[in-house]
């Protein structure tokens, strides 16, 4: 163990081990995600030393071979998809597997939307991979206005067959993971047509290659559609339908029927895998931030770098700057950490009620979970960045670690839901809770009595350590945002502009609105989560700490928003200043310990500068000697370099 870790945790002033079961849920879940990881990692097939240095064909094959090592595993440990193992599994493997998409979007499809019998025929040859299909929806013209995509299914009553086709080039399905080269069969989304008419966006089960030599079969047109930023394990594809037809039985018929067409009870049931997969998100924001702040943190604290006094080079972690740039990220991921549970509580409470017939809950947890989506996606994103950064140099080498965090996270502004557009989405419902006051649920329930408050209760540094009070802060800010946006909205269609175009020419106003009230759930929640947690005394001061740091960099990091509305003053802002930073001095003693919390192990986060020894500088020349250009003492690529030296050009 390197000596400024091992000092670093022997000043915690709290048990990390009770912070990994807390973050856990309890000691036994700590032991089974324990015992999944090691599974995993003791593995050879997922290694992942020469990452870098393959191409993006031997890449792909890795991944298969993955994917048939994690089946194995979950054969033999009897592991469901279905289940919290197997999601676990799935974040521990770091990339994503060409299956994936066959695991969380086209079994979930088929079991969300199928009719029993439909279940009863698809769910088990999916369940035991006999098939492998994937979420083929977004078109090359298309991903975000799902009622514009083009795809057609044509129902032909005389042969009971849809006929399912891409007219134009627009039309052809673009991005689905695993549709390339992996899958064999997709959940479809495409427009209903039957005797004559369009009924809107429905879901058909559409087998795409041979089982007997996984050939495309006849009007299938099928492929890769190129390198990307990251997945580069997974198949990402194009697809062209040429008069595919396929049996009545295929549409998707739980809430919906063709030939007399029956619609839905509400027609964006159909949508509700996507609603899964945000819910979802939230908690990998938690996990991919929880993992780049592991890295700079201990890396901070190995790193010496100038002097603060002089003679005396201290590790970085010591200047305010650092731990300005990097505690903030502790406290967003234990923040989203927080989030991600509740969001997991609701959507199972919709779950059930949908279960039940209930339809309605829908719209709320889609106004949720666009929202929080977007929010901490973004939030995440933004903080890897800062992370790697805040390790100079050594954060640009790929044996940092960050570049995988990258890679991948990039992709989830985008995908699941553009992030502006999901917003968008979560603003509607917003503003429509603050239209009718009754409607609104709970994580709204400041709509329900909006108290517009003159003045913040705000005089000394002590009552910036209040939860209500940072609390009432960040619904004051929502509220003002909100109810100032809603007049303007008024405004806009009283001088007789339509409601559609008032919603474009306020949509900045109403992106810092649903923003505002995001922020605001997260705080409460956060706030909310810690008041019900178990915990001992020192461990209740330090995520205390934590706690009030979020708050209080929120307000900081927003202080215009904060001081727009006059319910803030200068100097209130000054004392959360202050405030910040006597947090991050009581913070700075535990802060490797928080992050040991998180309890990454090293073969997860495969980085030079963040493993739990410490030892930064030999793993980085390992690192370099392993690079492929030491091969050799003189690279073969040296007869054009002599050529350019004796001038013989
Ligand atoms: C190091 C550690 C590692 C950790 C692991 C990290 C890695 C994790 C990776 C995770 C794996 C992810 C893999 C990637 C998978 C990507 C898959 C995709 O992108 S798949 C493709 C994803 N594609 C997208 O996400 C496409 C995004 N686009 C859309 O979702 C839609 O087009 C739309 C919502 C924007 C509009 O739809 P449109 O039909 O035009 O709607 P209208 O305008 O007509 O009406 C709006 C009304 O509808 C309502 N409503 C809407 N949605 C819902 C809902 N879900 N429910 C309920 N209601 C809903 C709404 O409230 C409103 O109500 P009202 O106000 O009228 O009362
Ligand atoms: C890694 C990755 C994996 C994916 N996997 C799948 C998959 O498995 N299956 C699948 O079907 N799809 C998949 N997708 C596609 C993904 O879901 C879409 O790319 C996504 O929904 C965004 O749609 P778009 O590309 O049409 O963006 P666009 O909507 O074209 O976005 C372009 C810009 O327009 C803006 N914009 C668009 N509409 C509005 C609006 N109404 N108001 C304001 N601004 C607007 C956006 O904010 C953005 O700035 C994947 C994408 C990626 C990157």
């Amino acid at each position: 163990m390197d000596a400024p870790l091992l000092k670093e945790r022997e000043r915690a002033t709290f048990n990390v081990t009770e912070l990994i079961h807390l973050l856990n849920g309890s000691e036994e879940e700590t032991k089974r995600r324990k015992e999944l990881e090691s599974w995993l990692y003791n593995n050879p097939v997922f290694r992942q030393d020469d990452r870098y240095q393959i191409s993006r064909e031997e890449v792909y094959e890795r991944g298969l071979q993955k994917t048939r090592e994690l089946v194995n595993l979950c054969r033999r440990k009897n592991i469901k998809f279905d289940s919290l193992d197997f999601a676990r599994l799935n974040i521990s493997t770091l990339e994503e597997l060409p299956f994936f998409l066959h695991v969380i979007m086209f079994i979930p499809t088929i079991r969300g939307q199928g009719t029993e019998e439909q279940k009863r025929k698809w769910l088990p040859l999916a369940e035991d991979l006999k098939i492998l299909g994937t979420y083929a929806q977004t078109e090359l013209g298309h991903g975000t206005f799902l009622r514009g995509l083009e795809t057609k299914a044509t129902y032909d009553v005389s042969s009971r067959e849809f006929i399912v086709n891409s007219p134009t080039i627009t039309s052809m399905k673009w991005w689905p993971g695993g549709l390339g080269k992996t899958c064999n069969y997709a959940v479809i989304a495409a427009q209903l047509y039957t005797k004559g008419k369009c009924y809107g966006i429905h879901m058909f089960i559409v087998q795409l290659r041979s089982l007997e030599d996984h050939k495309p079969l006849p009007g299938v047109t099928i492929g890769d559609i190129g390198n990307k930023y990251g997945f580069h394990t997974v198949d990402n594809g194009f697809l062209r339908l040429d008069n595919v037809r396929i049996p009545y039985e295929n549409m998707l018929m739980r809430y919906a029927k063709a030939c007399d067409y029956i619609p839905p009870v509400n027609p964006k049931i159909n949508y509700g895998t996507m609603t899964s997969i945000r819910v979802d998100l939230v908690k990998d924001a938690s996990v991919i931030l929880a993992a780049a702040s592991t890295i700079a943190i201990r890396y901070s604290a190995v790193r010496h770098q100038t002097e603060i006094r002089p003679g005396e080079e201290p590790p970085v972690l010591d200047y305010i700057t650092q731990q300005f740039k990097l505690f903030p990220q502790i406290a967003t991921a234990i923040a989203f950490h927080f989030a991600g549970d509740y969001m997991h509580r609701i959507y199972d409470k919709v779950q059930s009620e949908i279960f039940d017939g209930h339809l309605s809950a829908i719209t709320e947890l889609h106004g949720i979970s666009a929202g929080l989506k977007a929010f901490t996606t973004d939030t995440s994103i933004a903080g890897v960045e800062i992370c790697r950064r805040a390790c100079g140099g050594h954060g640009y080498s790929n044996a940092s670690g960050f570049q995988r965090f990258y890679e991948n996270w990039l992709g989830s502004a985008t995908y699941e839901g553009e992030n502006t557009v999901m917003y968008l989405q979560a603003a509607r419902y917003l503003f429509k809770c603050y239209d009718n006051p009754k409607e609104a649920p709970e994580t709204m329930s400041y709509l329900r009595y909006p108290q517009n408050k003159m003045e913040w209760n705000v005089k000394s540094a002590d009552d910036v350590s209040n939860y209500a009070t940072l609390i009432t802060a960040f619904e004051q800010r929502a509220l003002s945002k909100i109810s100032s946006t809603a007049k303007k909205l008024k405004n806009l269609t009283h001088y007789g502009m339509n409601r559609n175009d008032a919603w474009n020419a306020a949509s900045v106003d109403i992106l810092h609105s649903i923003k505002a009230h995001c922020h605001y759930f997260i705080v409460k929640n956060y706030m909310q989560s810690l008041n019900h947690l178990k915990m001992s005394s020192p461990l209740r001061q330090v995520m205390t700490a934590v706690a009030l740091l979020y708050a209080n960099y929120g307000i900081d990091e927003h202080a215009g928003d904060f001081l727009e509305s006059g319910f803030m003053n200068g100097k209130q802002i000054n004392l959360v200043r202050a405030k910040i930073l006597q947090l991050l001095k009581e913070i700075r003693v535990n802060a490797v310990a928080i992050v040991d919390s998180f309890d990454f192990d090293d073969r997860f986060l495969r980085s030079a500068l963040g493993a739990y020894d410490g030892n930064v500088y030999n793993r980085l020349f390992k690192w370099a000697k392993l690079s492929p250009l030491n091969k050799t003492e003189v690279h073969s690529s040296y007869k054009y370099l002599r050529r350019i030296l004796q001038s013989k050009l």
